[in-house]
């Protein structure tokens, strides 16, 4: 079967990295999470006394981590300068920074010629999901998804991840980092023209899998069909 690139990309909570592993486990594909490479470079920004609030200090230290992804769906990883990264990239304080970072235009140009050497090697074709994947990272990508989800939707399957949560809190944080990340000037969160917007918010994850997946299975007959030509 032919190599596909699929592109999925959306506001955060809307079940992007779900979606995407369980689609790139069912098809064979390999999986990269481009969201926990800015978190990667972020984590180690905070970890080396880089003050992310300053553009020029982190633009001059972009250069300096070495940020590994594993891409194999059922156990994605991440490192950076050899440590595992996959929990430190998780806390609430990369979080919070991490729109800072990826703003940052010598942040963005090497992360996306990392994402783009990691997609060309995959041989069987990977799902690669995040903000700017079917705009800029791979503008031909076979297949492009833009995610969306109600903020209300967002925030409730976020809060039942952590006990306790405050939902509200956590909508209001989920609004504001996809306000920075839309509203900066390179590469902003957008959905391509050619992307299928998938509703999510009254869909399970089951049934989004789902629908991907056929998606992917239509784009391939269809490139099947035109391949062998008239009858
Ligand atoms: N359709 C769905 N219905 C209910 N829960 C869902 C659905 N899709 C994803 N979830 C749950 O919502 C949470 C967020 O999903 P996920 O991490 O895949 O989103 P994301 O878009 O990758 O977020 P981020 O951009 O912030 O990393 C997870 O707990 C996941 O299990
Ligand atoms: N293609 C991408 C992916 C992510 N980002 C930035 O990383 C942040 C974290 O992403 P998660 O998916 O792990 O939540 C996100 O808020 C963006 O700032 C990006 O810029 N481009």
């Amino acid at each position: 079967m032919e190599s596909v690139i699929v592109a999925i990309d959306g506001p955060s909570g809307t079940g992007k990295s779900s979606t995407s592993k369980a689609v790139a486990a069912k098809l064979g594909l390999s999986y990269l999470d481009t969201g926990a490479q800015y978190r990667a470079i972020t984590w180690w920004m905070i970890s080396n006394g880089v003050d992310v609030s300053d553009a020029e200090a982190v633009a001059n230290a972009a250069a300096k981590p070495v940020i590994v992804s594993g891409t194999d769906p059922a156990r994605p990883t991440i490192t950076v300068d050899g440590a595992d990264a996959a929990g430190p990239i998780r806390t609430e304080e990369v979080t919070s920074k991490v729109s800072a970072v990826s703003a940052v235009p010598e942040v963005r140009a090497l992360i996306t010629e990392l994402q783009r050497s990691i997609a060309k090697g995959a041989e069987q074709g990977i799902v690669v999901e995040g903000r700017d994947i079917g705009t800029t990272v791979l503008p031909d990508a076979d297949l492009k998804i833009f995610l969306t989800a109600s903020p209300e939707a967002r925030a409730a399957r976020r809060s039942g991840e952590v006990k306790g949560a405050d939902v509200h809190a956590t909508k209001e944080a989920l609004i504001k980092r996809d306000a920075a990340d839309s509203s900066r000037k390179t590469s902003p969160l957008a959905k391509a023209d050619d992307a299928v917007e998938v509703d999510t918010t009254d869909l399970t994850l089951d049934q989004v899998i789902e629908c991907v997946v056929t998606l992917v299975d239509e784009r391939r007959s269809r490139d099947a069909a035109q391949a062998e030509g008239p009858e």
